[in-house]
């Protein structure tokens, strides 16, 4: 049985492939954080700017088999002819919680390649196109490869540095988005200072949130 948050149509908003058109499912639940307001400053990540809590968003709902909601996914790409690739990206919460190999195989069935936002702490499976991998805290690492580690910043107890060594083709840091407009200001000039200084890192905002598409 999979969980699903809720499931859109959109643009990538982050990261390397930023701008790029998109199917998102978003998974619910997540192993770093209930989702409950009342338990975020006491959990493994205190950050986060997702309500992944129950199966009530647009496209959302329990889907027994794969098939079903690849056959979901699927139906959320536009018709209209094109030689673009379907993509789609599975988030969450933390995807790697659910995403398994049969839905893997569903979706490349339909013809999509496949994205990954996880928060790196679960081994992740075969057949993933594209992996981002964006550290939390002091959690341990598991997934310490991918093609892209996305760094929220800045974050006490995850400097860039514990991670310049690894095996990824992009190093992205993406400014925290606090809710509170100056500190928002004050992350966003931070992270910009920090990739002038340290050129391996670029600079990755959300787009969606500037360009207001979603
Ligand atoms: C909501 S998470 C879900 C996927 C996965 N659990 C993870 O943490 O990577 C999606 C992306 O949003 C980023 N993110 C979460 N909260 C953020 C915040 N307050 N500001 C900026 N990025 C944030 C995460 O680091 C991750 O790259
Ligand atoms: N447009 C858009 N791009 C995104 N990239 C990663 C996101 C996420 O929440 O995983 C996200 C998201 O929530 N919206
Ligand atoms: S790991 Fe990802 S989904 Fe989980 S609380 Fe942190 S940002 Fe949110
Ligand atoms: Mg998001």
């Amino acid at each position: 049985m999979y969980h699903v948050k809720e499931a859109f149509y959109t643009l990538q908003g982050e990261g390397a492939q930023s701008g790029r058109a998109s199917v998102f499912c978003r998974f619910t639940g997540c192993n770093l954080w209930s989702g409950r307001e009342a338990d975020r400053a006491s959990a493994r990540c205190t950050f986060c700017d997702t309500d992944f809590i129950g199966t009530d968003g647009a496209g959302g709902g329990r889907f027994e088999r794969a098939e079903a909601l690849a056959e979901h996914l699927a139906a959320l790409w536009p018709e209209a002819p094109s030689p673009a690739v379907p993509y789609v990206v599975f988030t969450g919460g933390e995807p790697l919680l659910q995403l398994d190999a049969a839905l893997i195989t569903a979706v490349k069935a339909r013809g999509f390649e496949i994205a990954v936002e996880t928060n790196g702490t679960l081994a992740v499976p075969e057949g993933i196109d594209w992996v981002c991998v964006s550290p939390k805290g002091a959690n341990a690492l598991v997934a310490q490869s991918g093609d892209e580690l996305k760094l929220v910043y800045p974050q006490r107890d995850a400097l860039p540095e514990r991670f310049t060594a690894l095996e990824f083709s992009h190093f992205y840091l993406q400014p925290m988005d606090t809710g509170c407009h100056e500190q928002a200001r004050a992350n966003i000039e931070a992270t910009t200072a920090y990739c002038m200084a340290h050129p391996q890192w670029r600079l990755s905002l959300q787009t969606h949130k500037i360009a207001g598409f979603e």
